[in-house]
């Protein structure tokens, strides 16, 4: 049953679902979207907007200004790219507290908020604090669905806050005891960051950061006597947004290693401890979801699909393309591991973390490594996201890391010793290191960097170099090397 006493906007489908609120929104939406940082389609003309839900979320006592809390799902087209879908929170307000101006989307011309400026409410306090109170209550408010731990605890005062972090999403902060972080561009069903971190605390795993609470869309019929839950078709619900135990006075991984880097400091203990959290993490993924061998011919799959990145990459970005053939013998490689039956088989893939680097761990004040973000590579499609991978993967991304820390900050050989401590750490949990499987690394991290090399090449062209630089030693060094735990401390070519 929907919660009425906070629904005030029912939810139907159809461009008419808020008469006239398309209308208000559209003109102000083609100037505020394009400058979001997780705004997916930038440099490219806005075509239509197509509104697929909007619920606005009152509590008992009533609105605090003229809306409550407004929650909405547009589908943005744009050429040459499919629609892509966007959660919007809103609020509105005759004239905006300076605090606010900043947040503004603009003032609404016509349609039911003529005259109101409208703003993005996680910046607003009190719009946080309508959210935080709708998330303690499971149950239904439109097409939305609010879930909540048993073991949730909510103690009063818990002030709301935006994050100020560089960041794919927006995350607001309740006091030191949450962090809700809200999705922006939404792909339909479970969110990895949910579905994860909800397996992993459920596992009992120390390395994340709990869910308690969160809330999802119902991609049905909200005012069918079953919300909407039987017209979905049994599609999974969309995960929009997860409540999470708060980490105060942890520091990321990444912040970490520069600090220590630009002193040449030894960073190894650190490192090694992140290599065992991360070990310790894919035991407990693979202990909680399913896992499976990989035969020849997945292999050979997942080395063609590496290739064809290569091949996407390299015609966006032509820096790239000196090292196309050289690249691919790693990819060759890979698929004749299968080929020749000897890895294929002795591969696994299970749930990973899928785009681990040191920003994605904080170290806490009592020095253990949380791991967060277990969203994947925000630019793959959900489905690819969600499939098992082999945990080198992860291996490979947090190598990566340590390689772009020291090349930051101009000092590439501190790369070579905390890689080699991030290996030693893994091993000591996994019980195989993963030096001793060089053309797994070896292809894995190659597909990283060129991954790199578009991200860096479409959002910090400043910062191509250090995947480009990381694609030239890859393509210059043999294509299997035969490094192993105890020949040398380096972790791959
Ligand atoms: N549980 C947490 N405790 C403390 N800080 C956190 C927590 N989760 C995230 N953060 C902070 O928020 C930032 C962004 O989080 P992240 O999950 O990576 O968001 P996004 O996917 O939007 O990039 C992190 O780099 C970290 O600074
Ligand atoms: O944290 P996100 O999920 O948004 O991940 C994306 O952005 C990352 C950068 O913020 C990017 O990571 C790359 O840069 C890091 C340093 O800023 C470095 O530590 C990583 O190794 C490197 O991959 C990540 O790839 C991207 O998906």
């Amino acid at each position: 049953m929907s919660d009425s006493s906070w629904t005030r906007v029912p939810a139907a489908t159809g461009p008419d679902l808020v008469p006239g609120l398309l209308r208000s929104l559209d003109p102000l939406l083609r100037r505020w979207l394009p400058r979001q940082r997780w705004f997916a389609g930038k440099g490219l003309p806005i075509g239509e907007f197509r509104l697929a839900a909007a619920t606005e979320l009152v509590p008992p006592g009533g609105r605090l200004g003229p809306l409550g809390l407004l929650h909405v799902l547009v589908d943005v087209e744009q050429p040459g790219r499919p629609p892509d879908c966007y959660q919007l929170l809103l609020g509105a307000h005759p004239l905006l507290p300076s605090a606010l101006v900043r947040a503004a989307l603009g003032p609404a011309v016509g349609g039911p908020y003529d005259g109101l400026t409208l703003y993005d409410a996680p910046h607003d306090p009190r719009m946080a604090a309508i959210l935080l109170e709708r998330l303690k209550l499971p149950g239904r408010s439109g097409t939305l669905r609010f879930t909540t731990e048993p073991t949730a605890d909510f103690p009063p005062g818990l002030t709301p806050r935006v994050s100020t972090a560089e960041q794919s999403n927006t995350s607001v902060v309740y006091g030191d005891r949450y962090i809700l972080k809200l999705f922006r561009r939404v792909s339909p069903g479970s969110n990895p960051d949910l579905e994860l971190s909800l397996a992993l605390a459920r596992a009992g795993s120390r390395r994340v950061a709990e869910p308690v609470a969160w809330f999802e869309a119902l991609d049905g019929d909200a005012d069918a006597p079953d919300g909407g839950e039987a017209s979905a078709g049994g599609r999974e619900p969309t995960t929009l947004g997860v409540l999470q135990r708060f980490l105060p006075g942890s520091s990321d991984g990444w912040a970490l290693a520069l600090a220590r880097v630009a002193e040449d400091g030894d960073f190894r203990a650190e490192a090694a401890a992140l290599g065992r959290a991360t070990a310790e993490v894919h035991r407990a993924l693979a202990s909680a979801l399913p896992v499976h061998r990989l035969d020849g011919g997945a292999l050979e799959r997942m080395a063609a699909a590496m290739t064809r990145r290569l091949e996407e990459t390299a015609a966006e970005v032509p820096a790239v393309r000196p090292h196309t053939g050289a690249l691919r013998a790693a990819y060759d490689d890979l698929a004749k591991l299968g080929a020749g039956g000897s890895a294929g088989g002795a591969v696994v893939a299970q749930r990973i973390h899928g785009d681990l680097h040191l920003g994605q761990a904080l170290r806490g004040p009592d020095g253990e490594w949380v791991l967060i973000d277990f969203e994947g590579e925000p630019a793959r499609p959900l489905a690819e996201r969600r499939r098992p991978a082999p945990p080198v993967q992860d291996v490979a991304g947090m190598l990566r890391s340590f390689d772009y820390a020291a090349h930051h900050s101009g000092n590439g050989p501190w790369a070579a010793r905390h890689r080699a401590a991030f290996c030693s750490g893994y091993a000591d949990v996994a019980g195989t290191d993963p030096r001793e499987h060089p053309v797994l690394i070896r292809a894995f991290e190659t597909d990283k960097a060129v991954y790199e090399a578009r991200y860096e090449a479409r959002h910090r062209p400043a910062w191509l170099p250090i995947p480009l630089s990381a694609l030239a030693r890859l393509a210059a060094s043999p294509s299997s090397s035969p490094l192993s735990a105890s020949d040398s401390e380096e972790c791959s070519p």
